[in-house]
């Protein structure tokens, strides 16, 4: 079993780490390139018999996964280095995006899957987002599937809501860490707690509230009831709350999917300059 990684930065890191943390892939099996050569240094170090590559196409060769870890605009380039060196057997996964199933399906001689991790896969949880390229067999799929339950909860979706999950899955992390900030910096400013304290009661309060939607299960709106005793302190508090961010989120969606629509086309001319521009 070969497995090559293309692009070391977060996300080739964390999938790495997490894949031989949960014993799904072993070093040995690994080889990654990277234009950074400071990190693979830190990879191989850390995880002794991890390969470092010469360049993207020696990662490529033989790969039986190859994981492209890299930025959409540099997709054209990496393509160009290690498409000749691909054959129909391999299967390359992308992570990202904005680069469509069927350009990959162009561009290379194999079979391709999309699957967008999230950070939160780092700690074995949150999802994974699966889109699936025509050349996979049922097999193909099963080993996939299976190889991310190890580090996340794989979720399959439509190619055409790749940019709404990912909002949820990829970003979420990003944009509910910011409300946490507002949050404990109000209590740390408006009380002289601990910073230490805070952060520890709203990170246990996080993780409890996603657990107790799931596992109990309840809705938002549910669980805002339990909490809310009629005429209570929370009521009043979420009255306040709902005024200050009403459309909050609708407009952070619109500007996710603007940017993404801008991100389409400078990868689509990124990847064909000639035939579609
Ligand atoms: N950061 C996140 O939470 C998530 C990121 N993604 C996607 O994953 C992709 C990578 O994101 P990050 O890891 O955050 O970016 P990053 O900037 O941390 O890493 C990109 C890596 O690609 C390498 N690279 C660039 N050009 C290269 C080339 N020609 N050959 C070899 N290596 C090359 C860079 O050296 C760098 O290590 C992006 O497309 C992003 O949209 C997807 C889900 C979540
Ligand atoms: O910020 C970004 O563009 C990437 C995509 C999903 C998460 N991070």
């Amino acid at each position: 079993m070969k497995i090559g990684f293309i692009g070391a930065g977060s996300m080739g890191s964390m999938l790495i780490g997490a894949f031989i943390r949960t014993g799904a892939m072993q070093p040995d099996n690994i080889m990654v390139s990277s234009r950074t050569p400071s990190k693979l240094a830190e990879l191989a170090e850390q995880y002794p018999g991890l390969q470092i590559a010469a360049s993207n196409k020696q990662a490529a060769i033989g790969a039986d996964y190859l994981f492209l870890c890299i930025k959409p605009l540099d997709f054209r380039r990496v393509l160009d280095e290690i498409s000749h060196a691909l054959t129909p057997g391999q299967i390359v996964i992308s992570i990202t995006s904005p680069v469509k199933i069927s350009s990959l399906e162009e561009m290379l001689p194999c079979k391709v899957a999309k699957i967008i991790p999230s950070v939160v896969n780092a700690v074995g949880s949150g999802a994974s987002l699966f889109m699936w390229g025509a050349r996979l067999t049922k097999d193909d799929q099963a080993a996939l599937w299976e190889l991310f339950s190890c580090i996340s909860r794989p979720i399959e979706i439509l190619e055409e809501e790749v940019r709404v999950a990912s909002d949820l899955s990829s970003c979420g992390p990003a944009f509910l860490a910011y409300m946490l900030e507002q949050f404990i910096e109000a209590a740390t400013m408006s009380t002289g707690m601990e910073r230490e304290t805070a952060t520890a009661l709203a990170c246990e309060m996080m993780l409890g509230t996603a657990r107790l939607m799931l596992e109990l299960p309840c809705s938002p709106s549910e669980l805002q009831a339990k909490v809310s005793v009629p005429g209570g302190i929370t009521a009043a508090a979420l009255e306040v709350l709902r005024k200050t961010t009403r459309g909050a989120f609708l407009q952070v969606l619109y500007t996710t999917h603007e940017k993404f629509a801008e991100d389409l086309d400078r990868v689509d001319s990124s990847l064909f300059p000639r035939e579609r521009t």
